[in-house]
């Protein structure tokens, strides 16, 4: 199915570089192969219906396409180089961050092009920023500054026990005026959802609206959609995947720690 590294051929993984150019294949081999349809296009696609009896409107999954697909494949892969990783994350990082962005209220905003015709556009309608989970969150941040230049970014700090799963949060620091913005919380692994829980909680007693928090996520658990869902049934979430298992590995492998 891929058409990148790392071999999906069940034979010995290739290391490759992100940054290394990569080998044209021969024409035949490409189309030849009828392409497997993925899990989570099951779940995306011809399971919307359930998911959204499931889970409501407010759960949305980034449409399935094969380089989707394909990210979420390398992502997974426990061949996968460290290099490998996050140049792959960052990509996918960036088509759920513009998604995310286009989950925002947007209002009607006119412009004159230079023959002088009225352009009728769009445009933000209100303040925006982002907040960070600490510390997985914040692998998404330079995906969000790519599109959004100087937005201000605040920080949760959300501690989990690891026999437990009990969550605290130990630090939070955003705007003044957060009451009144539109709010992107980055976090990209959903496990159980209690550590999203503690930060929707942080949020709302600093004046943010349910409603006004969109949530970009990459990878979540069915289990996790539920819990906040149920939790927080205003708040938006958008994803790349709704499956069983959690990728945990994912911020020690992107930040290269242990
Ligand atoms: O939905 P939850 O059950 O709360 O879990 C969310 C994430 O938090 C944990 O990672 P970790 O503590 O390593 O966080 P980090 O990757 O952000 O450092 C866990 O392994 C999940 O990846």
């Amino acid at each position: 199915m891929c058409t990148g590294s790392p071999s999906s051929n069940g034979s010995q993984p290739e290391e490759t570089n992100a940054t290394t150019e990569q080998q044209p294949q021969p024409e035949q081999e490409a189309t030849e192969q009828p392409l497997r349809t993925p899990t989570h296009a099951i779940v995306g696609a011809a399971k919307a219906e359930e998911i959204l009896a499931e889970y409501g409107s407010n759960l949305k999954l980034l449409e399935c396409n094969s380089q989707v697909s394909e990210l979420l494949t390398i992502i997974r892969d426990k061949n996968t180089t460290r290099s490998d990783f996050k140049f792959y994350a960052d990509r996918l990082i960036r088509l759920v961050i513009e998604e995310s962005l286009n989950q925002l209220p947007y209002t009607d905003c006119d412009v004159e092009t230079p023959t002088g015709a009225i352009y009728e556009g769009l445009k933000y309608r209100s303040g925006n920023c982002g907040v960070s989970i600490i510390r997985s969150g914040e692998a998404m941040e330079q995906g969000l500054r790519d599109c959004c230049r100087s937005i201000r970014i605040g920080k949760i700090l959300v501690e989990s026990d690891a026999n437990t799963h009990e969550a605290r949060v130990v630090y939070a620091r955003f705007p003044d005026d957060i009451g009144s913005r539109q709010v992107l919380l980055m976090y990209p692994i959903m496990s159980t959802g209690n550590t999203v829980l503690q930060a929707v909680n942080v949020l709302r007693e600093h004046g943010v609206p349910e409603k006004c928090i969109i949530l970009s996520n990459l990878f979540c658990t069915p289990v996790a959609a539920r819990t906040v869902v149920n939790a927080f049934p205003q708040l938006k979430i958008l994803t790349s995947e709704l499956h069983p298992v959690a990728p945990n590995h994912f911020g020690q492998k992107y930040f290269g720690t242990d």
